[in-house]
């Protein structure tokens, strides 16, 4: 039996990272979450314990601080491609690098209504993400959005579907509809105003969520991915990972009330998980883009 190494990768996941861009009495924060992942010729260090060709992940965290200070960190893109080049351009045994992103963010808060200078409250849970793949001289842009929690109180059925000995589900033709998208979209090339693009493409799926009707979260799920990419050329795909965050009527019959659609539990598990891929068919290749999340 011949045992060998597949495929692998290391780095520093998590590195928190605040920046505070303070040009004038107007402060600008951005806060981060870095992950990077380096590949290539790893054998090594695997196999005999020869760390020559490892640039340590300690190194690595220190490179994204450094980095945030050299210039300006700008979009999350950006600086993913900035630092995968950095990692590869450098390191020869180091062929590939994946450098993922979460953005975090700080509203300004309102002071007698006029937005202060140099104090937020968070967002919220909603996150702009990205992973930045670069393999040799090319590179791969898969940006999104995670935990953007919606819900629609009506405009939502649910019916037609398969009753066997098992099924206790009561067929509906007005539901409460809500879930926490979690999207990832590809970008074909780079010469995209990112934050421009990260807007609309949000805009398109909130829209599309409020005003399509939907006979299933798979339908929903398929109609947003699919503006996205009727609108963005620069979108070769859409994946989304959509719980269906279930809410059920409240049996108020043992108090005397009826309930007309007004009264729901709201389960918080299980839950149902509906994902899908939504692609051009001309698309060009994804590469490792995917790879290894
Ligand atoms: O939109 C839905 N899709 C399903 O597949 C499903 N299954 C279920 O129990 N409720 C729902 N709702």
């Amino acid at each position: 039996m011949a045992i060998t190494l597949g495929p692998n990768q290391y780095g520093k996941a998590e590195v928190r990272l605040v920046t505070v861009r303070r040009d004038g009495p107007v402060h600008h924060v951005k806060d981060l979450t870095v992950s990077t992942s380096l590949r290539g010729e790893l054998a090594a260090t695997h196999l005999t314990g020869d760390n020559a060709g490892v640039l340590a992940t300690d190194t690595q965290k220190n490179t994204v601080y450094a980095f945030a200070k050299e210039a300006p960190v700008g979009e999350i893109e950006d600086f993913g491609l900035r630092l995968a080049r950095h990692f590869t351009g450098t390191q020869e045994n180091i062929t590939g690098a994946r450098i993922k992103i979460d953005e975090h963010g700080w509203d300004r808060i309102a002071v007698g209504g006029a937005p202060h200078d140099h104090a937020f409250s968070r967002s919220g849970d909603e996150r702009r993400t990205t992973a930045v793949t670069v393999q040799g001289d090319r590179a791969w842009v898969v940006s999104g959005i995670d935990g953007l929690t919606l819900l629609k109180s009506t405009g939502s059925e649910f019916h037609g579907f398969p009753r066997d000995r098992y099924t206790t589900l009561a067929e509906t033709s007005d539901r409460i509809l809500a879930t926490a998208v979690t999207a990832k979209w590809r970008y074909q090339g780079e010469d995209i105003d990112w934050a421009a693009s990260h807007t609309e493409i949000r805009r398109v799926m909130l829209e599309t969520f409020a005003t399509k009707h939907s006979l299933s979260l798979q339908q929903t799920l398929y109609a947003m991915g699919e503006a996205v990419l009727e609108k963005r050329p620069e979108v070769a795909e859409v994946r989304l990972s959509l719980p269906n965050k279930h809410h059920f009527l409240v049996d108020l019959s043992p108090f005397g009330l009826k309930n007309d659609n007004e009264v729901f539990y709201a389960a918080d598990r299980p839950y149902g998980l509906i994902e899908g891929t939504i692609l051009r068919d001309d698309a060009e290749d994804p590469g490792p883009a995917w790879d290894i999340h």
